[in-house]
């Protein structure tokens, strides 16, 4: 390279450096809000955000600076971290995509669940979802309970005879690794027709593939990969960025090759579905239904191909780790709480009498809904353990969020909205959300269900957020979870089967479990690395 070249690069940079610094200095800042000291330049907060328990961070920053606040991720930059109601409400759904999710996490998403719901934004987000939300109706999910029940009894049946078997009556399982073969399972049925044969514990290689696809694929929350994936991957232009991903790196192959399968076997579903649906012969599952409502869709604002295959993906990724975290997470706190579990199996036990005494051979969908205790159960843990503890978007452009509570800013101005410039990311809190006191009570950091029958959850400021009871656990606005009938549904079938037959206690590891971040929170046990798991006794209720 001659000096001229050299010269012509260097003002090149220059020019970038200053370009960057100027708008930096001309921007909107929010260093005036409150918030926590960053540990370094590096990493900012972000070690004590994501690599601690998981929640622990948000729930002490909330008592120091309230709902609202300024946290530095790395190489020094201001995030906003909102726990705010009405602040929550206008980033994920009054503005719509205005606040989109970052460029990098759409990427990685596109990379490991393809284009399909949860990687695409505006309105090729619009078109998809209308295609899909016919099929994940609460009637449409209803009809699946029987499908779900046929599933669970499987599981029951395998660990009464291990049971049997046990020299003492108890055996320890890792309820996770069990409670997600159960959904995969039962996911792979009801939505697809698709049968993985994981409880009759026949091989399958999709199985085996999402068998810890999410920390395979994402990684532990260690400094490097915070910083990668909070500090560096956001600064690298989306074009670049996407060509990073032919990169032979173990994830990325890993994320490939789970495409690869994942495709070949969702090909030949949806080719199924079309024939039988020519034949005049429609399934009731989920994939049945979508490929319907996309042949009744103009050539416009049909899925594509791809789009059909991404979804395959998109519902299975996203709908069976997400259920079976939730599901632990009942079963760790009824362990930790065995009057609440005996309490709950009464109440179920009740119920199943009265079903019987009716002439019924089971509690059907209504009945199980009719039980409190098991409805506070389970809004109970998806409150306090939310799967997605947060959720990240960036500002579009310079906007003006709204908030339910004033901030007192560094020069003592109290001020009732916040303006952010385009490019600022918002991590929104729902670990901190969901447990605002002036929402569900002053006791919001105990796990306490009775807080749902009790009338002790408060209105706050009105504003209402969330799909289910003012709870974020399912995400709000446009991109809020789709499947949550579906996860409801499931949940209660599979408590009524398990905690009727089965009583759960701690073990000496479960005593130790923390709350960790890999996309999202998993149980792993204090001072071992490797998997997440959650071992816990099993024994047949007397
Ligand atoms: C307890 C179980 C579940 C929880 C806590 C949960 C939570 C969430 C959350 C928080 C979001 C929003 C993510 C965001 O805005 O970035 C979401 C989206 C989504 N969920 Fe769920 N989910 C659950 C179960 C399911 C099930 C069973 C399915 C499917 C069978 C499913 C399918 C989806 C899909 C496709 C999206 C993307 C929606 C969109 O972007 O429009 N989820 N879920």
């Amino acid at each position: 390279m001659d000096n001229v070249q050299l010269y012509a690069l260097a003002t090149f940079f220059l020019f970038f450096v200053l370009r960057f610094a100027i708008s930096r200095y001309r921007r909107i800042s929010i260093s005036h809000l409150p918030g926590p000291q960053p540990e370094s330049f590096l990493l900012g907060n972000l070690r004590q955000l994501f690599q601690d328990d998981i929640g622990e961070e948000d729930f002490k920053l909330q008592e120091m600076y309230g709902e609202t606040m300024r946290i530095k991720s790395s190489f020094g930059e201001d995030n906003l971290l909102l726990m705010d109601p009405k602040g929550i409400q206008y980033v994920l759904g009054t503005t719509k995509y205005r606040f989109a999710k970052p460029h990098d996490r759409l990427i990685t998403l596109v990379l490991s669940l393809g284009k399909g719901l949860v990687s695409v934004e505006g309105d090729e987000h619009q078109r998809q979802r209308r295609v899909l939300l016919p099929a994940f109706g609460n009637r449409e999910m209803r009809d699946l309970m029987p499908m779900f029940r046929e599933n669970i009894q499987k599981l029951v049946i395998n660990w009464k005879d291990a049971l049997i078997d046990s020299r003492d009556g108890t055996i320890v399982y890792d309820v996770l690794n069990e409670a997600t073969l159960a959904t995969l399972d039962a996911v792979g049925k009801a939505a697809f027709e698709y049968d993985f044969g994981i409880l009759e514990r026949k091989g399958n290689a999709l199985a085996t593939s999402f068998t810890n696809f999410l920390v395979e694929g994402f990684g532990l929350p260690t400094n490097g990969t915070l910083l990668v994936q909070h500090g560096i991957m956001g600064r690298i232009p989306g074009p670049l960025l996407k060509l990073a991903t032919s990169l032979p790196l173990a994830g990325i192959k890993r994320f490939k090759k789970h495409g690869e399968l994942c495709d070949s076997i969702a090909r030949e579903l949806i080719d199924a579905k079309g024939r039988a649906l020519q034949q005049g012969k429609a399934g009731r599952d989920v994939l049945s239904l979508i490929v319907k409502a996309n042949l009744s869709q103009n050539e416009r604002t049909k899925l594509s191909d791809e789009e059909l295959l991404a979804e395959f993906r998109t519902i299975m990724g996203a709908g069976h780790e997400t259920t079976s975290n939730t599901l632990t997470w009942v079963l760790l706190e009824l362990s930790r709480h065995p009057e609440m579990q005996t309490k709950l199996r009464r109440e179920i036990q009740r119920g199943q009498a009265a079903a019987y005494s009716r002439g019924q051979a089971e509690m059907s969908m209504q009945d199980m809904e009719a039980l409190p205790y098991l409805g506070a159960v389970i809004k109970e843990t998806l409150r306090f353990h939310a799967v997605f503890s947060h959720m990240f978007r960036t500002a579009t452009e310079d906007d003006v969020i709204p908030l339910s509570r004033p901030v007192t800013t560094a020069s003592g101005r109290v001020i009732n909205e916040i303006p952010v410039p385009k490019g600022m990311r918002v991590i929104v809190s729902i670990a901190g959300y969901n447990r605002l006191r002036e929402l569900w009570g002053q006791d919001a950091q105990l796990y306490r269900p009775e807080r749902w029958l009790d009338g002790s959850i408060c209105k706050y400021d009105g504003t209402s957020v969330g799909v289910l009871e003012n709870l974020m656990s399912f995400g709000s606005g446009p991109h809020a979870c789709i499947g949550w009938h579906f996860a409801l549904v499931q949940l209660h079938t599979i408590l009524v089967e398990l905690i009727s037959n089965f009583e759960f206690a701690l073990t000496d590891d479960a005593r130790r479990v923390r709350r960790v971040a890999a996309l999202f929170m998993l149980p792993m046990i204090e001072g071992q690395s490797g998997r997440p798991q959650l071992p816990l006794k099993i024994s047949l209720v007397e």
